[in-house]
């Protein structure tokens, strides 16, 4: 008889009646959540990060004090259709809801790349996450879901291909309002003005379908661990069932409950590098809950396509603000993020910055 601890999958954890010991995760005060109270007698002025409408006439100014205060904020009035939300959301429980057997035929054959398996950030913790997931890298998916929808792949490989197009044009609409708040514009990027006028068709972005299960004993397991980003910003959309928290300092974790029709933004490490640091990327993770089960919808936004490099931008470098961070493409951001996991920024630091 196999046992227990070979019979777990990540495709069935939702069947699971207790914690498996690879999964419990031994986490101390630090790792739970204040009480509101408490955390505004830290001195936070807003409980979890905001909500700002994007036709707002203050949208720079109310995005610029998300992004210095939290590294994440919430959007309304995006311009993402509620049916292609509703569309998305339904694709990934259709997917999540097949018998194991059928997504592992999916799986991914490298970590990293388009298709089924485990958060890549997986082999840097010892415990393992309550979570399954699909990455789109690539091209590649299509075949997978030719494989997991026989019948149907066409119908929602038009559903991705819609929602990458539409995030896409969002994230450079985003780009904008964030460098207008550090008093910058998308001229002073080379790539990111080329990007605008080719309508960001050329630019690169991933999306994760995350997928995490109901749980026997949610307060010692972990659906996501947490880490930043390895991009300029992430679109995240979450169905409504809560599980993300934002760190911060001065708050510690911070839940951020879900508001139907709302996008969540967090700043990644490369928009850390091109602001020189002026606006940190922002730690994250999910939790898992009880009795719900939770999708969440991430388009990982890297920016640029290729070999192309991404610097500290000039403007916002001087005398008395020497350039932190050496020029990088997004390939080989991952690369050392993959090695090095939470140190790669501290990787490609300068050691002694002079200007
Ligand atoms: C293009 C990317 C960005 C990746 C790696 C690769 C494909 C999958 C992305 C994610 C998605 C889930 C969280 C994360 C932390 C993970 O484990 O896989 C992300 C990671 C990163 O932002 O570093
Ligand atoms: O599920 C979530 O809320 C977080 C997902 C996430 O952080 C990611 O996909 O990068
Ligand atoms: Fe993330």
């Amino acid at each position: 008889m196999p046992s227990l601890a070979e019979e777990i999958c990540i495709g069935n954890l939702g069947s699971l009646q207790t914690l498996p010991d690879s999964f419990t995760w031994k986490l101390t005060a630090a790792d739970s959540v204040l009480p509101p109270s408490s955390a505004v007698s830290f001195g936070a002025v807003e409980e979890s990060i905001p909500v700002i409408d994007l036709s707002d006439s203050d949208v720079t100014t109310l995005i610029g004090n998300a992004c210095k205060t939290w590294g994440a904020f919430q959007i309304a009035n995006h311009g993402i259709s509620q049916k292609l939300l509703d569309d998305i959301e339904s694709l990934s429980k259709t997917l999540f809801d097949m018998p194991s057997e059928r997504k592992l035929e999916a799986a991914s054959s490298d970590k990293g790349v388009s298709g089924y398996g485990e958060p890549r950030i997986s082999p840097f913790f010892e415990k393992k996450m309550w979570s399954e997931g699909f990455t789109i890298a690539d091209a590649s998916y299509r075949n997978h879901f030719i494989s997991l929808w026989p019948h149907d792949h066409t119908k929602y490989c038009g559903i991705m291909e819609e929602y990458v197009d539409e995030m896409e044009k969002l994230a450079s609409k985003l780009l904008s309002c964030i460098l207008g708040s550090l008093g910058v514009t998308v001229e002073d990027i080379e790539w990111a003005h080329k990007l605008e006028k080719s309508g960001s068709k050329v630019g690169r972005g991933a999306i994760r379908l995350n997928h995490y299960p109901v749980c026997p004993e949610p307060e010692r397991a972990m659906g996501l661990a947490a880490h930043t980003d390895s991009t300029i910003l992430t679109i995240l959309h979450q169905s409504n069932t809560g599980g993300l928290q934002v760190f911060r300092e001065e708050s510690g974790w911070v839940t951020v409950e879900p508001v139907p029709g709302v996008l969540v933004v967090n700043m990644g490490d490369l928009f850390h590098i091109l602001s020189n640091g002026k606006i940190p990327s922002v730690v994250h993770r999910a939790k898992v809950n009880h009795t719900r089960s939770r999708i969440s919808i991430a388009y990982l936004w890297g920016g640029p396509a290729g070999e192309v490099q991404i610097a500290p931008i000039s403007k916002l470098i001087g005398p008395a603000e020497p350039s932190l961070y050496r020029s990088i493409t997004w390939k080989e951001y991952l690369q050392i993020k993959y090695e090095v996991f939470d140190k790669a920024l501290d990787a490609i630091r300068v050691v002694n910055p002079t200007n």
